[in-house]
């Protein structure tokens, strides 16, 4: 059953973006009982309900408001966003925040053997794609005469079939291209996870306060993750060059440690990791008991 006033979250069902969006939405607090069979998950603990989909479907579900939120890579985004303005659909949407996860770009690949002299070795080519309006737009920048052949799976083979000549599709780390004999010739977009909001002004007030609680959460948790909570022990003699070499230690705690007269604790938030590299120089400077701690939660 669903409520209208409960706010809806649509979220990959399963997929590349599935357990990073959940695990998002666990660390704002938002407590979900996840059936893996079930569409819709109910929060025991916010009036927030969960809509796991295919990823293709959740820039539609949220331009044409029939849920609120929605965690998207921004591929599928831009993709779906052109397609629906081709076809005169609705297609507004807000960008609440650009996540930290689903990182890849969309490529142009071709295969090895295949002479490639530049983006004009495409002109009169078939490349084959799940991202059509994505590659047309390309083409029609560069002025580039080839034809985008949808497919909706298993691109990386259409050459070998004798589908197309060439691919554009996702690329992480370049594996799948590899293994399927393709080299990457042309980055058409870079994308990451973004949270999407339907148009603005188009939420109650009470799910836009809710809404607008959340996402300084998501910004504590992002933040969180990138931060280090670094101790040590360090010469009081030695304390300008220490502050130096940590990142982030313009206001560092500095407290006397108990029975030694030239030894300090420091404590700092570092907006960064703390490198092998730097611990090696900290530790040559004399300090000592270094510690590098992960962080969970931040509230400015
Ligand atoms: N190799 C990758 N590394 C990181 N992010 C990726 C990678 N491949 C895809 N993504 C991102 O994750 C999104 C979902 O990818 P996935 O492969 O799970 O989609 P899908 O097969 O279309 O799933 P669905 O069944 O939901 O339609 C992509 O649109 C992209 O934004
Ligand atoms: O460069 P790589 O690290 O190899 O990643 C790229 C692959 O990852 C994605 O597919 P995924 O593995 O999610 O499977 P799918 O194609 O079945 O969705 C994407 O569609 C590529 O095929
Ligand atoms: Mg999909």
């Amino acid at each position: 059953m669903s409520d209208s006033r409960r706010l809806r979250i649509a979220v990959q069902k399963s997929g590349r973006l599935s357990d990073d969006s959940l695990s998002l939405l666990k660390a704002i607090g938002i407590k979900l009982n996840i059936r893996d069979r079930l569409l819709i998950a109910h929060s025991t603990n916010q009036p927030i309900d969960l809509l796991r989909v295919r990823d293709d479907d959740i820039p539609g579900l949220v331009m044409d408001g029939v849920v609120d939120l929605g965690f998207i890579g921004e591929n599928e985004l831009e993709e779906k966003m052109l397609e629906r303005q081709a076809a005169s659909k609705p297609s507004e949407f807000e960008v609440l925040r650009r996540m930290d996860y689903g990182g890849c770009r969309l490529s142009i690949a071709v295969p090895q053997e295949m002479n490639y002299q530049g983006i004009e070795s495409l002109n009169g080519k078939k490349v084959a794609t799940t991202y059509p309006y994505l590659l047309e737009r390309f083409f029609a920048q560069k002025g580039i005469n080839a034809k985008a052949v949808m497919l909706t799976g298993s691109v990386e083979v259409a050459p070998r079939a004798g589908v197309a000549d060439a691919i554009c599709d996702l690329v992480s780390t370049g594996a799948t291209l590899e293994a399927n004999g393709l080299v990457e010739k042309e980055v058409i977009f870079r994308s990451k996870a973004v949270l999407i909001q339907r148009a603005d002004g188009a939420l109650d007030d009470d799910k836009q306060a809710l809404v607008n609680r959340l996402v300084p959460r998501i910004d504590g948790v992002m933040q969180a993750k990138e931060s280090k909570y670094i101790m040590l022990h360090a010469p009081k003699n030695y304390l300008e060059q220490v502050k130096s070499l940590l990142p982030g230690a313009e206001n560092p705690t500095v407290l006397p440690l108990a029975g030694s007269e030239d030894t300090v604790a420091i404590h700092v938030v570092s907006p960064e990791n703390l490198f092998w590299e730097t611990m090696e120089k900290l530790k040559a400077l004399g300090c000592s008991s270094i510690l590098v701690m992960p962080i969970e939660k931040m509230m400015g």
